[in-house]
């Protein structure tokens, strides 16, 4: 059996579509949908970050999850799943599933029990009660026995059902099928012209940086490691080249391939480097494009307020306690300071 990290395939794959296109059980409406996230997760942020470059704060509503995987049947002596749980700001600290560390409940949390899904304590409490419904006929025995309570989540209010749990499919319902809600239409991170690029960029971004890291960070064995790091790293090598040349992945304008690598870069000084061994180069000393280009994004408004690196650094370190028992969380490099830095002394000239 392969060492090699695998990522397990989304089983919520419904859309949501505008009316009057839509004949789906998920017509786009005001207000009917939700989102569950961490502001830790790459794959959440990029729909954090769709939402807010389009406006639909008041349409989409969002719950944010504590940082730190808990066991999520704490009584039970057989089930020890650890996974995302809700927490209600001002709470007692919460320890990981080893017992370690002391998370706080801070302002961002939206609350225990989650408030939109009402009884949920855990990620996995909606993953069940959609189970609960008549869905579980449709997957098979492995899908089931292999199913992830994964974020970011698109909830259906109405039907009280999951809509998907795939981000690259919910940032492009995001992006297309809300516009008559949205505070900025305009924005297209999807534009018909550079579709074909969008996609062929996704392609390796995908496998060799987004997930690339995590490949590095979850193999079990040094030969996965060193094909993975391999693989990183001649594609971040690529990435740097590609924005010698141009603004962005696609040319001069911002789409949803930048949104994707940039989840990854913003993470990557801080966390991936220590915690998933990517140490042969840093975006700060070593990728002046990428660092230029992790700038300039962040320093977007409507994407500095999706970066919340204390809860970054909290999940990573602290969740998984074969990575990192004690949950200590390493205190630099201060990867945002040096994006600050890097835009100060750029304006200086
Ligand atoms: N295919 C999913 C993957 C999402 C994913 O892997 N999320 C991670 C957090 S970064 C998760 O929730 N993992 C739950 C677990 O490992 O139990 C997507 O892109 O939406």
């Amino acid at each position: 059996m392969t060492k090699a990290f695998v990522r397990h395939e989304p089983l919520f794959r419904n859309w949501v579509k505008k009316l009057p296109d839509s004949l789906s059980a998920y017509p786009a409406e005001d207000k009917r949908y939700h989102l569950v996230v961490s502001l830790a997760c790459p794959w959440a942020h990029r729909c954090l970050m769709t939402r807010s470059l389009k406006g639909l704060e008041d349409c989409i509503s969002v719950s944010i999850v504590h940082p730190v995987f808990a066991r999520t049947k704490p009584t039970s002596s057989t089930d020890l799943h650890a996974g995302w749980q809700f927490e209600t700001p001002g709470n007692p600290p919460v320890a990981n599933s080893a017992g370690f560390g002391s998370i706080d409940c801070d302002d961002v949390l939206t609350g225990k029990p989650d408030p939109v899904i009402s009884g949920a304590i855990y990620v996995r409490d909606i993953y069940e009660r959609h189970m609960e419904r008549d869905d579980h006929e449709r997957f098979t025995e492995e899908q089931l026995a292999t199913l992830k309570y994964s974020v970011p989540i698109l909830w259906c209010k109405k039907t009280q059902k999951i809509v998907s749990n795939e981000s690259s499919e919910i940032i492009r319902m995001l992006n297309d099928e809300f516009n008559d809600f949205s505070k900025c239409p305009q924005v297209d991170l999807f534009p018909p012209h550079l579709l074909n690029q969008i996609e062929s960029v996704n392609s390796w971004v995908f496998t060799d940086i987004n997930n690339g890291v995590y490949k590095c960070g979850f193999g079990k064995d040094q030969h996965s490691y060193d094909e993975a790091i391999e693989t990183l790293f001649s594609s971040l090598d690529r990435a740097e080249n590609i924005l010698s040349k141009s603004k962005f992945l696609c040319g001069d304008t911002m789409t949803a391939a930048d949104i994707r690598l940039f989840a990854t870069l913003i993470r990557f000084d801080e966390v991936y480097v220590v915690y998933f061994k990517t140490n042969c180069k840093m975006i700060r000393s070593d990728y002046p494009n990428l660092l230029r280009f992790c700038s300039d994004i962040y320093h977007i408004p409507e994407i500095k307020k999706t970066v919340n690196m204390k809860h970054i650094k909290q999940h990573y370190y602290t969740s998984h306690p074969t990575l990192n028992y004690y949950a200590i969380i390493p205190k630099g490099p201060d990867f945002l300071k040096t994006l600050d830095e890097f835009k100060a002394n750029r304006q200086s000239f």
